[in-house]
């Protein structure tokens, strides 16, 4: 300032100095050592970690290599691909005719089944809708249930009223049904398209898992190809399962039945092998990008689920034009289950506060803050998205991870806000606890995470909507959550460990666990016909979004029915991911 200027008169106060000088520092270098634990001592770490020893990863370095086909093989698969697929849309056109409209329904229901459906998109989309315009709600060309089915599966809303049929005047299922093993069967997988308070359905489900477990138990009654079928669909409906593991179980039954299609045959089974070295390919790549981090070294306390979480992608999504979001998403869930062990299996309070204001502000510049064993995963939560940005700005869609972001601080809040509770010791009510549970469950910020990439079909009113929180989102993070806690809570709760929703409905009403468990499964059972609604009224939605939310409940039912094979990998997945991603289809 010049001299004139410095004539001004400031209202100056002469308040006396800091009293405290640097004593201070040293306490916040305390702070920051509490902060880097691999750097103290045995004496200093008097913090009680709730650690879990969760089992190691069971694949080693299998994925990292797989044999390729040929390229001249592949392009001749590829070309008798082409052939068969052109045969197939023929016998399409020939079933056109009414008198040949169930063998239409038939041909879908095959096609669906093989696991080629995303071959005839179109031609599946034309004969169901030219069906419904025939027939509306009044089908009468046979096979109801196979109608019924395939008609709900599409997004058309008939009625169950025609299920009448099936009964007598008095209002019983007629008996004379009861000993047509295909038919029971066929009318047993409709009930699970049902809607909340669809009583014939209900009925239906009681009347026909009855017969069939009969029938289960007396396989002199008929082959041994319709057994398994039985068993297999009383463990599992086809409404549940994944696709692709569908594919394995169907295409050799499907080869037994005397009337099969030999062209529909060989294009499921070249198909089925054409994709799959497409993803024996993706999770090489993914298994280089993780290898990188030594999951075993610098994150020993988490589990390395790599393998299973691309089980989980995939079953999400299988089909070839999804890659970039799969490998996305497969990324994504093997980076949240660090990020949710290390909020329940290993930090500690004050940690996880640093680790979610960082995130909260999604910067670099806040490496230095954290604690050194968070810097690598904090730094991956970055790279998920600026390498998936690479990708989405190439379509100009790069603000769609603005939304991702959103979702993933909305679902790291919900950790925090467990890792209180936790703290704290305190048990939220039931309503406390959803309110945080249905986020910390993943499912929201995972659909939005699956939806990156997905193509023209998901645009910005597609995120807004599923952030929004809407009924069919919400059902499917209440079958999560509930499936997920029945049968990890108790592993869980041996450590120090959040009140799961069990604990929660325990200590509120004062029901036994076993009680509790029972509720949980007919939550889970109206979860799914909430979803069928949703499915059935969400007309805005397109098909492709709801079919992933669809998925990402399927795949509970494989990972956490019966135990958590998620973090205990035993026969059973390993099974799935072997015939998935190692052996071949038998010819
Ligand atoms: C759905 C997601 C996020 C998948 C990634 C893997 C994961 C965290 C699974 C659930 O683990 P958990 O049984 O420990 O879940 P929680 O801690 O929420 O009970
Ligand atoms: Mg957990």
């Amino acid at each position: 300032m010049s001299a004139e200027q410095e004539k001004i008169i400031r209202p100056m106060a002469n308040f006396p100095p800091s009293i405290w000088g640097d004593q201070f520092l040293v306490i916040s270098i305390n702070i920051h050592i509490i902060c880097i634990p691999y750097t103290m001592s045995a004496e200093q770490e008097k913090i009680i970690r709730p650690i879990a020893n969760f089992p190691p990863c069971i694949w080693g370095d299998q994925f990292l290599v797989y044999d390729q086909m040929k390229q001249e093989e592949k392009n001749a698969t590829e070309q008798v691909v082409e052939e068969l697929k052109h045969e197939v849309r023929k016998t399409f056109a020939n079933l056109y005719v009414e008198a040949e409209h169930a063998n239409l329904l038939k041909l879908v229901d095959s096609i669906q089944r093989l696991g080629i459906g995303y071959y005839f998109e179109e031609e599946i989309d034309k004969a169901l809708q030219h069906v419904y315009d025939a027939y509306g709600d009044k089908w009468n060309g046979g096979c109801i249930s196979l109608w019924f089915r395939l008609m709900r599966q599409k997004g058309f809303f008939v009625s169950c009223d025609i299920m009448n049929n099936y009964k007598d005047n008095d209002g019983a299922f007629k008996e004379k049904f009861a000993n047509d093993v295909e038919e029971m069967l066929n009318l047993y997988e409709a009930t699970f398209l049902r809607v909340p308070g669809e009583v014939i359905l209900e009925d239906a489900l009681t009347f026909t898992r009855a017969r069939l477990d009969n029938m289960a138990k007396d396989p002199e009654c008929f082959n041994n190809m319709f057994s398994t079928e039985i068993q297999r669909a009383l463990k599992q409906p086809i409404r549940k399962r994944l696709p692709r593991l569908e594919a394995i179980h169907y295409i050799p039954f499907y080869q037994q039945q005397a009337s099969h299609n030999k062209s529909l045959l060989k294009l499921a089974k070249l198909g089925f092998e054409l994709l799959q070295l497409l993803h024996k390919k993706e999770l090489s790549q993914l298994s280089k990008w993780w290898k990188a981090f030594d999951v075993p070294k610098n994150y020993p306390y988490a589990r390395n689920r790599l393998v299973e979480c691309y089980f989980w992608a995939q079953g999400v999504y299988f089909e070839p034009e999804y890659s970039q979001s799969r490998i996305f998403l497969a990324k994504t869930l093997a980076v949240a289950t660090i990020l949710d062990d290390t909020y329940d299996a290993y930090g500690i309070y004050e940690e996880l506060m640093i680790l979610t204001e960082a995130i909260e502000r999604w910067s670099t510049e806040c490496l230095d803050m954290l604690p050194e064993y968070m810097k690598q995963v904090y730094q991956m939560v970055l790279d998920l998205d600026n390498d998936m940005e690479e990708f989405m700005s190439k379509n100009g869609k790069a603000h769609h991870l603005i939304y991702w972001k959103e979702a993933m601080k909305e679902y790291i809040g919900s950790y925090m806000a467990e890792a209180k509770w936790r703290k704290e010791g305190y048990t939220p009510t039931p309503e406390e606890h959803t309110s945080v549970a249905l986020i910390s469950c993943g499912y929201k910020f995972l659909l939005i995470t699956s939806l990156v990439g997905m193509g023209d079909i998901i645009t910005d009113e597609s995120f807004k909507w599923a952030l929004a929180f809407p009924p069919l989102v919400k059902a499917s993070c209440t079958l999560c959550r509930f499936q997920d806690d029945i049968v990890t809570h108790k592993e869980e709760q041996e450590r120090n460990h959040v009140a799961s929703s069990v604990e929660c409905y325990v200590k509120e009403f004062d029901f036994s666990e076993e009680h509790v468990i029972d509720l949980f499964i007919k939550k889970v059972e109206s979860a799914w016909a909430d979803m069928n609604l949703e499915s059935l009224v969400c007309k805005d939605v397109p098909m492709p979004l709801i079919m992933r939310v669809i998925n990402f409940a399927r795949v509970i039912e494989v990972l956490y029915k019966y135990q958590d094979n998620f973090t205990h990998v035993k026969e059973e997945l390993q099974y799935h991911v072997k015939s998935l991603l190692i052996d071949s289809m038998s010819k």
